[in-house]
């Protein structure tokens, strides 16, 4: 059994996405782990799936997690700490600065609480969505306040270090900003772009390749959740959206006559800008960016990417991740296989031995 940083029961409020995935990577490094949640049915779930047991009366934890809907998130944090008065409280909520402050204005002990938010999660909902490594090397933010001690807050740390994250400590304005531009204006632009898909041809979507699938990835994200997370930090999306109206005007204005003299040098810088910014992102075309990645081709028939993932195996290469870029109607998908760069010309050379197509 692995070893924990953690060491007592923990408590996971809210067995859905977030609370399961948790749970799961909790139980796969042997700690014990309560699952409650206002729905018998998805603790219920989360227990078959293995991700803990259900609350007892002794149950005396050393940490709570609580993973509800943010509308509720500060309700539940306040009724855990009286709870249990000997744990540590912590959430996962999108946005910290209006979590906190209510559980201020209530009298909650937040000597107790500190907020926190995993940057890792998935467009889907619920206990069967649910990874045990959904967090692992992704950044979780700890929302730090003055209310609480760095040896009381502790173990969250270690609660995030178990589950393979890095630890990143922000004030809950700071955090709020930051998930302002990194995530919940990439969700509104992503949404906004598929809409326009509603009324496009058929024939138009059925041209749809891995550019446009990579931009509307989160357009499939739960409408609930997210006019929650969008109205409990809107003055910071709303700033964002305005510069990027401004941004759009340009390109509009330069596209109103592309031919006019300046006008593509403005389009091009406009683009530019877009590289530069890309290139900031860490694990983007960075120096950290640690897998390299080739493209296969696959034949649309059954048993074509179990074949490939064997192979791979049979050649000894370990398979770091895996994306594949398929449309319907089209004879060949592409598999993306990430492996480390020093595998990757091997990979290449094996691969093609054996009569598989290289296409990157
Ligand atoms: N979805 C993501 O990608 C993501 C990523 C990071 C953080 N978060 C945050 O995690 C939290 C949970 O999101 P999720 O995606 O796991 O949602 P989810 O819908 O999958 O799970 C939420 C769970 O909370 C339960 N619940 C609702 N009200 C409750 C209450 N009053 N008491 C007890 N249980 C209650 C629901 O039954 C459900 O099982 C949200 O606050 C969200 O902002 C989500
Ligand atoms: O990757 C996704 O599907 C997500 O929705 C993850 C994502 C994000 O924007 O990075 C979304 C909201 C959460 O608060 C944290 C993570």
């Amino acid at each position: 059994m692995v070893v924990s940083r953690l060491t007592g029961s923990v408590r996971v409020v809210g067995a859905g996405l977030l609370g399961t995935s948790v749970a799961l990577g909790l139980r796969a490094r042997g700690v014990d782990v309560i699952l409650a949640d206002a729905s018998p049915t998805h603790v219920a779930i989360a227990i078959d799936l293995g991700a803990g047991r259900a609350p007892l009366d002794s149950d005396e934890p050393v940490l709570v997690v609580v993973c509800v809907p943010p509308d509720v998130t500060a309700r539940v944090v306040a009724a855990e700490l009286a709870a249990f008065p000997d744990a540590v409280v912590t959430d996962v909520a999108s946005v910290k600065s209006g979590i906190l402050d209510e559980l201020v204005t209530v009298g909650a002990d937040v000597s107790r609480y500190v907020g926190s938010h995993p940057l890792a999660g998935r467009e889907r909902g619920g206990p069967l969505a649910a990874r045990a490594d959904l967090f692992v090397g992704r950044p979780w933010v700890v929302a730090v306040h003055d209310g609480i001690g760095y040896q009381r807050g502790s173990v969250v740390d270690d609660l995030i270090l178990d589950l393979g994250a890095t630890l990143v400590e922000l004030t809950a304005e700071e955090h709020d900003r930051g998930v302002a531009l990194i995530s919940h204006v990439p969700q509104v632009v992503s949404s906004v772009m598929a809409r326009r898909f509603l009324d496009a041809p058929n024939a138009a979507l059925g041209l749809a390749g891995q550019g446009v699938r990579d931009v509307t990835r989160i357009a499939g994200s739960d409408p609930d959740l997210w006019v929650q997370i969008l109205g409990a930090n809107a003055a910071p999306v709303r700033d964002i959206l305005l510069a990027y109206r401004d941004d759009l005007d340009r390109f509009i204005d330069a596209l109103a006559d592309p031919t006019a003299p300046g006008a593509r040098k403005r389009v091009a810088e406009e683009l530019a800008g877009g590289n530069l910014g890309v290139e900031r992102l860490p694990g983007k075309h960075g120096t950290d960016k640690r897998f390299t990645t080739v493209i296969v081709m696959v034949d649309d028939r059954p048993g074509q990417l179990a074949r490939l993932l064997a192979e791979i195996g049979e050649i000894g290469v370990n398979l770091e991740d895996l994306r594949l870029e398929h449309s319907p109607g089209r004879q060949v998908g592409l598999a993306e296989v990430q492996v480390l760069p020093e595998a990757a010309d091997r990979l290449t050379t094996e691969l093609a031995e054996r009569g598989w197509r290289i296409a990157g």
